[in-house]
């Protein structure tokens, strides 16, 4: 430990940089402006994310986020297919890969093809059901992906065809690994029973999930809410974290199974797809910490706590508010927000639905306090209630990363697609100054 604790320290010694040397040499850290808004770095025509219009003066005025994919707005998207009474995730992924809505002839074609592709080859059944001991779902499912590499005779043919091909089988093969994976931990982590069911090829793909998870015990209301869920989470442009991280890797042009395994490793994280359990954890946390749940004074207090650092984890971050682009509101925020309220209504959970409305609200109050008045405008975002709605729907929480990550192998693939394929498509290099002085060498017995 003594030596773990010197080397630590060194390391942070050398890794420090003099912040001021940021405005020096124009640096953009996180590549964000001044203004908040992202360093401009690519051109796409997937999703298109948007929080502020600008004034005469050029600068930033909020307003409320609208979310676009291929040019469809979300909501006219989800009411589009709801209206209907079919679910949308499989629509919403044609359109995000192929860049057009289907008609009922292609999406009947390309739900067919996820459906051939659900059945995961036995050998890879049997390494996920027997072999894969993992403890952290987002982990194995990286794991497999790379090594769906092997199973995979043309896992390096570029063409766009096979592209299209790697995504569909992506698509369909993500939900029945997560389920086979949340299994396999389950009983070599928690000694519980093992349940493996065949994907049900008569199913959605978002009832084909609760299937898998839970037989035959799941509603159509439960089902539809996935569903929405599953298409809301299903893209966000190409500077997100995750679709960012596919684009770089993808650039390098490697194969799409490890772009894929990349990008995992980043919707994992905290401050990006891994938010959703953050959130779920810090409620934990505050419904054991403030005892009046209620007192609007009590929550904000125990808000300005965590912001200092004091309560949670200590990162001082209020998870699930807060957004890169988006600033007085996040639509698929909104969306969920509805259905969280209904959900609560049914399930008696109304008590904790109004602890997390007045957290939206006092959230941000607390926020713009700590930060002073020219702090960036922030309200919560899509990982704030989609916790409280798979909680509702009986969703264990080690599934709700992978969930979102099933939803967003669609704009990933589409983004793959987009990198790999441009006839502007340049390796993605940006340049880091070095700020070390030079140093002579040192002979080891000098030192
Ligand atoms: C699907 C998704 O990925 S949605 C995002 C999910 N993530 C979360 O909910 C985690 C909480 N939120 C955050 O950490 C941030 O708001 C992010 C990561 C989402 C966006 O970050 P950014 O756009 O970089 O915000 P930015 O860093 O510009 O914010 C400005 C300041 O506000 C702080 N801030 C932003 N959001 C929060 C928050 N929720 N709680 C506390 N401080 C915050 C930042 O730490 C930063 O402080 P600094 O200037 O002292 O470094
Ligand atoms: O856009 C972002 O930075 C994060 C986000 O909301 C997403 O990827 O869905």
């Amino acid at each position: 430990m003594a030596l773990l604790e010197r080397l630590a320290r060194s390391a942070v010694k050398c890794c420090e940089v003099d912040k001021e040397l940021y405005n020096v040499y124009n640096v953009k850290r996180g590549l964000r402006n001044a203004d908040f808004t992202g360093v401009l770095v690519g051109l796409t025509n997937i999703g298109d994310v948007v929080g502020y219009t600008k004034g005469e003066d050029g600068k930033n005025i909020p307003q409320h986020g609208e979310l676009y994919y291929r040019g469809y707005e979300i909501t006219k998207l989800t009411r589009g297919f709801q209206a209907d009474g079919r679910h949308g995730f499989e629509e919403t992924a044609f359109l995000l890969i192929t860049g057009q809505l289907p008609d009922n002839k292609d999406l009947k074609e390309f739900t067919d093809l996820i459906k051939q592709e659900q059945e995961l080859p036995f050998s890879l059944s049997k390494n996920l059901i027997l072999s894969l001991r993992g403890k952290n779902i987002m982990n194995m499912l990286a794991r497999t992906v790379l090594g769906l590499y092997t199973d995979d005779d043309n896992a390096e043919d570029y063409t766009p065809e096979n592209l299209i091909r790697q995504s569909i089988s992506l698509l369909a093969r993500f939900p029945v690994i997560v389920a086979y994976a949340y299994f396999g931990m389950r009983h070599s982590f928690q000694h519980k029973s093992m349940i493996i069911r065949h994907p049900n090829p008569d199913l959605s793909l978002a009832e084909n999930f609760l299937y898998m998870l839970k037989g035959d015990d799941y509603t159509r209301l439960e089902a539809d809410l996935l569903d929405l869920a599953l298409v809301l989470h299903a893209e966000h442009g190409g500077g997100n974290n995750s679709s960012f991280t596919t684009r770089v890797v993808s650039s390098a042009q490697t194969d799409t199974y490890s772009a894929i395994a990349a990008a995992l490793g980043s919707l994992k994280g905290g401050l990006h797809g891994g938010a959703n359990i953050k959130v779920i954890e810090m409620m934990e946390d505050i419904k054991k910490n403030v005892k009046n749940w209620a007192d609007e004074k009590e929550v904000d207090e125990y808000l300005t706590k965590i912001l200092n650092k004091k309560a949670y984890d200590g990162s001082g971050k209020i998870y699930g508010i807060g957004h890169a682009i988006y600033t007085l509101s996040d639509p698929r925020c909104v969306l969920l927000k509805e259905k969280a309220r209904e959900l609560a209504k049914e399930k008696g959970r109304e008590d904790e639905y109004n602890l997390y409305e007045s957290i939206e609200r006092l959230g941000p109050e607390a926020f713009y306090r700590f930060k002073g008045s020219s702090s960036k405008v922030i309200s919560p975002n899509v990982d704030f209630y989609s916790g409280f709605v798979y909680q509702c729907l009986g969703i264990p929480e080690e599934l709700y990363t992978p969930i979102f990550a099933i939803a967003r192998v669609a704009g990933w693939a589409a983004h793959r697609i987009e990198e790999v394929t441009s006839s502007s498509a340049r390796i993605i290099r940006p340049a880091y100054k070095n700020v070390s002085t030079r140093r002579d060498y040192v002979a080891i017995n000098r030192r």
